[in-house]
């Protein structure tokens, strides 16, 4: 046990650097000791959705700083109508090290035939939303395998789950909608039943973004969503 929170700490630190190192002058000391705490990652079933899981506090503050840095200096989105950038097989040393976090982190919850392919995720898709904007209700590709990893940063955003197969009761679809809020620094993992058998959506127009009753503030998001491509036939 204490070994593998050794080989955590490893791979966070070859990733995202020395967690001690005070790159942000603003972080104060207790702010650096709070997210050592964060680093315990506290995977949380979403019971009504089988194969769902979300750890809501995968990366700290300082790490998410570092991983919008390493994006940034890809300049995928220094222009207006670029909003998304995808890499197949040769992901960045980042993302390929981000990879293995998810990896290391998720052996408890993947199904062991999930968790021992390698690569472990060969394709990734960083989306930018600006305010307003989503995704439309979708069950990811085909050509995908199975378990697929969104990580969320920037702003915080509610995503909904809604079986494929519609309720009978037309009138009821929404109550079998299951909310997921998805702050920045956390990790949702879908296989199973979540990956296969439930649309995924982010909708943003005004008035959909409610949690709790409240109505969550928007600013730009960004998503990295990492799959795995089926071999060719
Ligand atoms: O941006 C997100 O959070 C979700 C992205 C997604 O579902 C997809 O690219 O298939
Ligand atoms: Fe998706």
């Amino acid at each position: 046990m204490e070994e593998e929170e050794n080989d955590e700490k490893a791979i966070l630190e070859q990733v995202f650097g020395p967690s001690s190192s005070s790159e942000d002058e603003s972080e104060s000391e207790s702010e650096s000791e709070e997210e050592e705490e964060e680093e315990k990652w506290d995977w949380v079933a979403i019971e009504k959705v089988k194969g769902l899981w979300i750890c809501s506090n995968f990366l700290s503050h300082h790490h998410q700083n570092h991983l919008l840095s390493a994006i940034n200096s890809q300049n995928w989105f220094t222009s207006t109508n670029n909003n998304q950038a995808m890499c197949f097989g040769n992901l960045p040393s980042w993302a390929h090290q981000l990879s293995h976090l998810i990896h290391t982190s998720s052996s408890s919850i993947l199904p062991h035939h999930l968790h021992s392919r390698d690569p472990f995720f060969d394709q990734m898709i960083v989306n930018m939303y600006l305010p307003g904007q989503g995704i439309c209700p979708h069950v990811d590709l085909l050509r995908f395998q199975d378990a697929i990893a969104i990580l969320s940063l920037e702003s915080s955003c509610v995503m909904h789950f809604t079986p494929v197969v519609a309720a009978a009761d037309a009138d009821n679809s929404n109550a079998s909608s299951v909310p997921v809020l998805l702050n920045p620094g956390s990790l949702v993992l879908l296989s199973g039943e979540a990956r296969y058998r439930w649309k995924h959506e982010i909708n943003r127009n005004p008035g959909f973004q409610l949690w709790q009753g409240i109505e969550l503030e928007q600013s730009r998001r960004i998503s990295i969503t990492l799959r795995k491509l089926c071999p060719d036939p």
